[in-house]
């Protein structure tokens, strides 16, 4: 009873994903369904998790994560701040599906607020699979979330036993195990041996040391993503202004270049009070400021080396502050 008290108090908040899927038989390792188990299965899949903490289950949502939307954010990111603001909540586990656990990860890197662990965890096989990668994944998340050394880390991705940090991670594989990687400033770290073993930490700016807050938001400010490619046309970008974005992002080429016949388009949509922020569909390396594009002139903003869909998410939450392009260049350099 005493050493099941000295365990630290971990939630697992379930939001669906391959963690939860079921396939049709043991060798089923794609064509299978995702989110269909419960959290409380999941968590009695792997009965050494009571030997690290107390554990409890809750089931957030039941979706595959390419169904994520601004909305299952802000209803997570809530829930997460009011266990979090509890005594006797330890840290937190959110099983994830994998498309978009870098995006969750990174909102909740700039909406939670606490140090203590928040660790998002999935999985590549489903639960039904020969050497289901699930039940390793979320033994690790959870000693992960109860270790004193992740507290301050800012939100953790952690699966195939390593550890990322959510501004930096990303799915580099669309199928295989060792899928997240950080492959541009490198992971954090290892869980081994029943412990983390960090090497390095992020010198951005999170969770508790940010400055936006959600907690009385419903909804967040639409902002859109638009692809760089050869012969590339403006279809897209008024597409997106004509439905309402305040933001939109170019995932550009090379280092967030914007074609001769896209300056136009992209002028006329700042004019019109839409946010502009260059980023970059190679995903690595810096998109400066008034490097490929006069941002100063064209009143545009530079990712520095978020990638379009963290860029996307960061853009969301600075517009919920300000319109003005300094301050949000500003965020971009701080997050
Ligand atoms: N490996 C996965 O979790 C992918 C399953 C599904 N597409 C999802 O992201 O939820």
């Amino acid at each position: 009873q005493d050493a099941q008290a000295k365990l630290p108090n971990v939630m697992i908040l379930a939001t669906g994903g391959t963690i939860a899927g079921t396939g049709a038989d043991t060798t089923t390792t794609v064509g299978y369904t995702s989110a269909t188990v419960g959290v409380d299965k999941l968590i009695a899949a792997v009965p050494e998790l009571k030997k690290v903490a107390n554990v409890k289950g809750e089931q957030v949502f039941q979706i595959a994560s390419e169904s994520m939307t601004n909305d299952h954010w802000l209803k997570l990111a809530k829930r997460v701040n009011t266990l979090l603001a509890q005594p006797d909540v330890d840290g937190i586990v959110i099983t994830h599906g994998t498309d978009t656990i870098e995006e969750t990860a990174y909102f909740l890197d700039l909406t939670v607020k606490s140090r203590k662990p928040v660790v998002i965890v999935g999985a590549m096989r489903p639960s039904t699979a020969l050497s289901a990668d699930g039940p390793i994944n979320l033994y690790n998340a959870v000693l992960l979330a109860g270790s004193e050394d992740a507290k301050g880390k800012g939100v953790l991705v952690a699966l195939n036993d390593q550890i990322n940090a959510a501004r930096e991670v990303t799915k580099t594989n669309t199928s295989t195990t060792d899928t997240f990687k950080s492959p541009e400033l490198g992971m954090l770290g290892y869980m081994q041996d029943n412990r983390p073993h960090f090497y390095r930490q992020s010198t951005r700016k999170n969770t508790a040391d940010t400055e936006f807050d959600i907690s009385k938001l419903d909804v967040l400010p639409q902002v859109d993503i638009i692809y760089g490619y050869a012969n590339m046309n403006r279809a897209a970008l008024d597409a997106q202004v004509k439905a309402g974005a305040k933001g939109i992002v170019q995932a550009g080429v090379g280092d967030g270049s914007i074609a001769a016949q896209m300056k136009e388009p992209l002028m006329q949509a700042r004019k019109k009070g839409v946010i502009i922020v260059r980023s970059s569909r190679v995903g690595q390396g810096i998109v400066a400021r008034n490097g490929e594009a006069n941002d100063d002139a064209l009143d545009f903003v530079a990712s520095d080396t978020l990638n379009a869909q963290k860029a996307r998410i960061l853009l969301m939450l600075a517009l919920t502050k300000t319109n003005d392009t300094k301050e949000i260049q500003r965020m971009f350099y701080t997050y």
